[in-house]
């Protein structure tokens, strides 16, 4: 799994700089981060309406559009998926409700 992301978090930062006329990647990115923000919260809505109507073939389908726009704004905002994994990494095995119980306020 981790050799997939990484793959193609290495494809989108060697597209970035790609023919916006033949790339997705390189013509989202040139439109600025924003766009690109905004195509990640679209994707989001999209994928909770597919999950809420039941249809299976459909929520795969708009989760993986939710994480390839994800992974385009991350590699605009410059952060590596490392990090990312790093950070789930760093939470696993402590539960959600404990984490939010010792938060200070
Ligand atoms: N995984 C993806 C991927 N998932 C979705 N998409 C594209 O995301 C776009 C989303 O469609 P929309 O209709 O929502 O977007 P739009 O109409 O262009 O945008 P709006 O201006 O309407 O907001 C479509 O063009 C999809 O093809 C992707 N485009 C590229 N990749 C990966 O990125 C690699 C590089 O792609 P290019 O940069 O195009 O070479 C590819 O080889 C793939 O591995």
């Amino acid at each position: 799994m981790r050799a997939t992301l990484h793959q193609l978090e290495q494809t989108i930062a060697r597209r970035r700089s790609a023919d916006p006329s033949q790339s997705y990647v390189a013509k989202l990115t040139s439109r600025g981060r924003a766009k690109i923000a905004q195509k990640v919260g679209e994707e989001a809505v999209e994928t909770v309406i597919a999950a809420l109507s039941g249809d299976t073939a459909d929520t795969i389908g708009e989760s993986a559009d939710l994480l390839f726009h994800l992974f385009v704004l991350l590699a605009d905002c410059g952060i590596p998926l490392d990090s990312v994994l790093d950070e789930l990494e760093r939470r696993e095995g402590l539960s959600g409700l404990a984490e939010k119980a010792a938060r200070p306020d």
